[in-house]
């Protein structure tokens, strides 16, 4: 495959006064077509800045950028990308923002129609470049607004619409030029999170429907889990881990990606909370508590039976959660091992061997840290 976006060793400083911010710091991050990919960190951590050089938006001081093929910047000057040329560039990259950024004196249909003031398509009969018609921009915004389902709000202003409302305007205006590429940059960050749910689920939708790549940046774990299918955590400017969405909840390298990922990760928080209940207390000598990781490819049959069938323990469930994500499953499980030691030791033995993430929670009884 090859990528659509291509962001080879970027940097970008900015100058303030006599200080120096590094921004950006040598990130390199290639999109592939169809990707839904995440840029997740911290604020401050050079996200939106990464992610505005894609569509020059930003000029990085270091670095290239290669779109669909075309090289539209390098840091040796080598490369002329400006006027009617850059302009065009641009208009094949949708991008929304955090707060929307509507024309307030406009209504919900000039608001879409304005991204369409510079729009040229080929005369079928002279074959040379025009703008559209007025009934041309109507069918494309009428096409546009069913396409985001606000077609009964056409003639309402930004200040009459809900935030959710708000964002699928700007939707339906990032849209406007038949973009490949969708740029989100925290899009659903003033959102609730039922809203926030309902734009990811827009965004999906558009990305199946329209086959666009979407890079979308965020604080929140939760959203890129709901839709991305790779992910790239940045801190201080730089790019520390990239993956694929399940190789980063499954195996996790960076202190921060763990951090990010307990934030969606209920287990987490139950274990956390372990050492405040009474439920290590009450387990009994011969019996201890553990958390199981499991993933689809590594056991087919279910893992409590098996224990069950195999070894003389008995199980009991404490916490139970399995997801689905990009089809594969991932689970979680913090159950007790009841029998002799040496028969616990043959279950912890079975796991290991069948590449099963197990950790021990006998230690928060002792009083360490899960
Ligand atoms: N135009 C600018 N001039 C000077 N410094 C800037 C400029 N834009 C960004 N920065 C600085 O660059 C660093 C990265 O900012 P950036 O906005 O890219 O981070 P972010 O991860 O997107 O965070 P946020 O979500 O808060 O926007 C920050 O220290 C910021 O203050």
């Amino acid at each position: 495959m090859t990528a659509i976006i291509e962001l080879n060793n970027i940097g970008v400083k900015f100058k303030q006064k006599k200080k120096e911010i590094v921004a950006v710091d040598n990130a390199t991050l290639h999109v592939e077509k169809g990707d839904i990919y995440g840029v997740i960190g911290y604020s401050g951590a050079g996200k939106s800045t990464l992610v505005r050089t894609i569509n020059l938006l930003q000029k990085p001081t270091e670095g290239q950028i290669i779109i669909n093929g075309e090289k539209v910047f390098d840091a040796d000057k080598s490369v002329k990308f400006s006027g009617t040329k850059l302009r065009r560039f641009r208009q094949k990259i949708g991008m929304i923002f955090q707060h929307f950024n509507l024309l307030s004196e406009k209504t919900v249909f000039a608001n879409v129609n304005f991204a369409l003031n510079h729009t040229q398509i080929e005369d079928e009969k002279t074959g040379k470049l025009r703008y559209l018609t007025k009934e041309e921009r109507k069918k494309k915004v009428d096409e546009l607004l069913e396409l985001v389902d606000l077609t009964e709000l056409a003639e309402k202003y930004p200040a009459q619409l809900s935030g959710g409302q708000k964002q699928r305007v700007a939707i339906a205006r990032a849209l406007a030029n038949d973009p490949e590429i969708l740029i989100s940059d925290e899009g659903t960050s003033a959102l609730d999170p039922k809203t926030t749910n309902q734009i990811l689920d827009l965004i999906k939708d558009l990305h199946d429907r329209l086959g666009l790549t979407v890079v979308l940046i965020t604080h929140e774990m939760q959203v890129v889990k709901e839709i991305a299918n790779k992910i790239a955590v940045m801190q201080d400017g730089r790019i520390i881990e990239q993956n694929s969405l399940i190789g980063i909840f499954a195996e996790p390298k960076e202190a921060l990606t763990k951090q990010f990922i307990e934030t969606t990760s209920s287990v987490n928080r139950f274990i956390a909370g372990l050492s405040k209940t009474e439920l290590l207390g009450q387990l009994s000598e011969d019996e201890e508590l553990i958390h199981v990781d499991f993933g689809e490819n590594t056991i087919t049959e279910p893992l409590i039976s098996q224990i069950n069938k195999n070894y003389d323990v008995t199980t009991s469930i404490y916490y139970g959660n399995v997801e689905v994500l990009q089809g594969q499953t991932l689970g979680s499980l913090v159950i007790s091992l009841k029998g002799s030691r040496d028969a616990r030791d043959e279950v912890k033995a079975f796991l290991k061997a069948s590449d099963i993430k197990f950790e021990d929670l006998s230690r928060i009884k002792e009083g360490g840290q899960a």
